[in-house]
């Protein structure tokens, strides 16, 4: 019984942990079209943030859909609940001081919304990693798009289910024309006052 569950205060606190850490934690989220470059420049903005010394973690299809939601799928409910785990998640690595990175194309802007309120507004960035479907559709990485044009996969994001695009997001880059390292670049310019205490 959810009434019968009193939470036990611990003397070691998040800011603590973060000064420990020297760094204030974050949940830097990408969301955009599958193919649009959420994983890559996640995994390049990780490598620039760890190699100058920050504690950080990277949440990605690979580890959460195999893994702890290997038993949801792409319906708007599979989603919903999908982004909330994921977000449950972030939000204990973020109480744990590290700056989490999580790439999921999470399209609706309910779900994202959600996020920043399990997070809490002042440790979530929402990274729009914007790419026009067309350019999504002709990298079309894993062939899931040609799937998709022939039928074969239903609820697709950008060919027959919706991707809201965000309206305000804090970070928005339109990659089309631009290299991984300039998108890296635009991005921690944007967060580098964040990070430090
Ligand atoms: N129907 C459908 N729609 C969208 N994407 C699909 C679908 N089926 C499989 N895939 C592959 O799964 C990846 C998206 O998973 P996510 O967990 O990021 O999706 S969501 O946030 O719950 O919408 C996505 O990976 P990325 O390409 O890395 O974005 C796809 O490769
Ligand atoms: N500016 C760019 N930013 C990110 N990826 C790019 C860029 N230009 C080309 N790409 C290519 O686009 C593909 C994006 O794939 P991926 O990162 O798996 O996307 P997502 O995680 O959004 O599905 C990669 O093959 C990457 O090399």
């Amino acid at each position: 019984m959810k009434e019968n569950i009193i939470r036990h205060t611990y003397e070691v606190s998040k800011s603590q942990r973060q000064k420990l850490l020297n760094q204030n934690s974050l949940l830097l989220w990408f969301t955009g079209l599958s193919g649009s470059g959420k994983s890559t420049i996640a995994n390049a903005l990780e490598h620039k943030l760890y190699q100058e010394g920050f504690k950080t973690y990277a949440l990605d299809g690979d580890n959460i859909r195999k893994g702890i939601n290997n038993d949801l799928a792409f319906s708007p409910e599979d989603r919903k609940e999908n982004i909330r785990r994921i977000a449950e998640v972030a939000n204990l690595m973020v109480d744990a001081g590290v700056i989490v990175l999580a790439a999921f194309v999470s399209p609706y802007k309910k779900d994202r919304e959600n996020i920043a309120r399990i997070v809490g507004n002042d440790n979530f960035v929402e990274i729009f990693v914007n790419t026009s479907l067309e350019e999504c559709e002709k990298r079309d990485v894993k062939g899931l798009y040609k799937k998709a044009r022939a039928g074969e996969i239903k609820d697709f994001t950008g060919v027959n289910a919706p991707y809201e695009a965000p309206e305000a997001p804090d970070v928005e880059i339109i990659t089309d024309g631009l290299s991984v390292e300039e998108c890296v670049v635009r991005i921690y310019d944007k967060i580098k006052p964040k990070l430090k205490i």
